[in-house]
């Protein structure tokens, strides 16, 4: 056991003892026992060498917080000091560069614009209400989809659709709904899956350029060049849509729909708010802020209620007899019905808790040295709150390996388990200034796609299929087989499903 009395370097200068942890071996430290499953893996080493450790990966220092007290340290009372990130090799093509968007921007003046720009202007439960008709035709589209599948008693991979429903719904509400036609739409929504996938898939990966920064401008594993191949796709994408949107506006005739895109190009005109510039390379990157952190955590989530939920038909059942007495079978679910549907919020948050879309959140990383629970954390090492871990902790969570939405029912045991990390020991969007910007989003669309999915279709696994619920950990934690499943009309009369 490293750590107590040693004096570090590489990341770890000065006094003070590092938290304990594996030895590792010289000069690669624990990289070869790294494990993919680095939730998991962090998870073993916590119960090993305790609730904060510190882990070498080559040249890099990592330090791992396991428990609510400590998360608490790290994100609320020394938020600020740890509220910088560490971006990794992966990251800086896709964000341009690391100082353009929001998720990879150090907390400063362009981080503090680009978080009002989207948490105000689009992101805030009134900036959502303007653009809910956007939300209703789309989910009324995927409905009518689902429909024709059933008909044809077809099996539907469950997060890949509702991925495409998540994506149509934040691009609209980016750029507005009226992108080519909808055949083009369907194909631009694959390929961004795609894209986005191998996005996450990449900044999941071990990359020998983060653990051996000096070694980075080798690329040895090709991970950047990747990266860049990548990021150029969207950003002819995004750049196209830009061009037309300007060249409506130059031609003149209608004035486009206030959507954000809109309002971004206007700020960009006026150079930003007096105090921070906002240029095009900031609307492009927060663009794929929104594409890339927005999309997948919210269909997986929606994808790992729906195969929790067909495990425990006991648990279906109530979420349906919720459904049928707020909504009944002879209207389709809207968004007015979510707020009363209390018994599938419990489910969502219950999902969350077993299966955080950001099992490790994204890493944190300290501007100077710091101390937690005792210990010294030295400035620019990487800091990961293993937030799946703290939230099947048995010291909190009774029986924390089943899924049982009623403990977040009568105001859970008298705690406030919220999204907004009021509770350190429920923190699935995060705690303190760096929270996620979209809880808003996620918890409208993640709510009513399992609503429209359950109140309008009963599911059933393909004959001779399995049900297994195996995590892969890929920066957004995904289900290891994707959840395929044949919907059964359930609406009282097929006209409901029309679009
Ligand atoms: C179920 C869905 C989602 C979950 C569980 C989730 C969770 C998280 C978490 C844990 C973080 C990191 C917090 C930290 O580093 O301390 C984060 C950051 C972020 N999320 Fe989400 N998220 C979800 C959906 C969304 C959506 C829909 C959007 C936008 C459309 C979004 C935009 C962002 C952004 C921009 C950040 C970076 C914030 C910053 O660095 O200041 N997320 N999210």
């Amino acid at each position: 056991v490293r750590g107590r009395g040693s004096k570090s370097n590489a990341n770890g200068n000065g006094g003070g003892s590092l938290p304990p942890g594996p030895t590792g071996l010289p000069l690669v430290g624990s990289l070869p026992s790294l494990d993919p499953q680095l939730h998991v893996y962090f998870a073993r080493l916590a119960d090993r060498y305790g609730p904060i450790f510190s882990i070498r990966l080559g040249s890099k220092l990592g330090v791992v917080v396991t428990s609510p007290s400590l998360a608490r340290e790290v994100l609320r009372e020394q938020d600020l000091v740890f509220s910088g990130r560490d971006v990794p090799d992966a990251a800086r093509s896709i964000s341009y560069g690391g100082g353009q968007n929001i998720v990879w921007n150090p907390v400063g003046p362009t981080w503090r614009l680009l978080r009002r720009v989207c948490v105000r202007e689009m992101l805030s439960p009134a900036g959502l209400d303007n653009v809910h008709g956007l939300r209703a035709r789309e989910f009324r589209a995927t409905l009518a989809h689902l429909h024709a599948q059933a008909v044809a008693a077809a099996p539907v991979d469950v997060g890949a659709q509702m991925f495409l429903t998540v994506m149509n719904v934040i691009t609209g509400t980016l750029w507005g709904g009226n992108v080519g036609s909808d055949s083009e739409r369907a194909a631009v929504g694959k390929d961004f899956r795609h894209l986005v996938a191998e996005i996450t898939d990449m900044l999941g990966a071990p990359n020998v350029s983060d653990f051996f920064p000096a070694l980075a401008r080798f690329d040895l594993q090709g991970i950047r060049r990747k990266s860049d191949v990548l990021k150029e796709r969207f950003n002819q994408m995004f750049a196209r849509i830009i061009e037309q949107r300007i060249s409506a506006e130059r031609a003149g005739g209608e004035p486009p729909a206030p959507d954000f895109l809109e309002y971004m190009l206007k700020l960009e005109k006026e150079g930003g708010d007096g105090k921070t510039s906002f240029t095009m390379t900031n609307v492009k990157a927060l663009l794929m802020d929104m594409v890339v952190g927005g999309t997948e955590t919210t269909s997986n989530t929606v994808e790992w209620a729906m195969a929790e939920l067909m495990q425990k038909p006991e648990l279906m059942a109530k979420v349906r007899q919720e459904l049928d007495a707020v909504v009944g079978r002879d209207a389709v679910v809207e968004e007015s019905h979510l707020p009363q549907l209390h018994y599938l919020h419990a489910v969502l948050k219950e999902t969350l808790r077993l299966h955080p879309a950001l099992p490790l959140m994204v890493p944190h990383c300290p501007s100077a040295d710091a101390t937690v629970g005792g210990y010294r954390v030295p400035a620019g090492c990487r800091v990961f709150v293993n937030v799946w871990a703290i939230m099947r902790d048995p010291a909190v969570w009774k029986d924390p390996q089943e899924f049982i939405p009623e403990r977040f029912l009568g105001g859970g045991e008298g705690r406030k388990w919220d999204f907004n990390g009021s509770e350190m020991d429920y923190l699935p969007f995060g705690s303190g200034r760096r929270i996620c910007a979209g809880i808003a989003m996620a918890d409208r669309m993640t709510a009513y796609s399992l609503a429209m999915l359950l109140q309008a279709f009963d599911w059933e696994l393909p004959a001779g299929a399995r049900l297994e619920l195996d995590e892969k950990f890929a920066i957004v934690m995904k289900k290891a087989t994707p959840l395929v499943a044949v919907p059964t009309p359930r609406l009282s009369k097929p006209e409901l499903y029309s679009a």
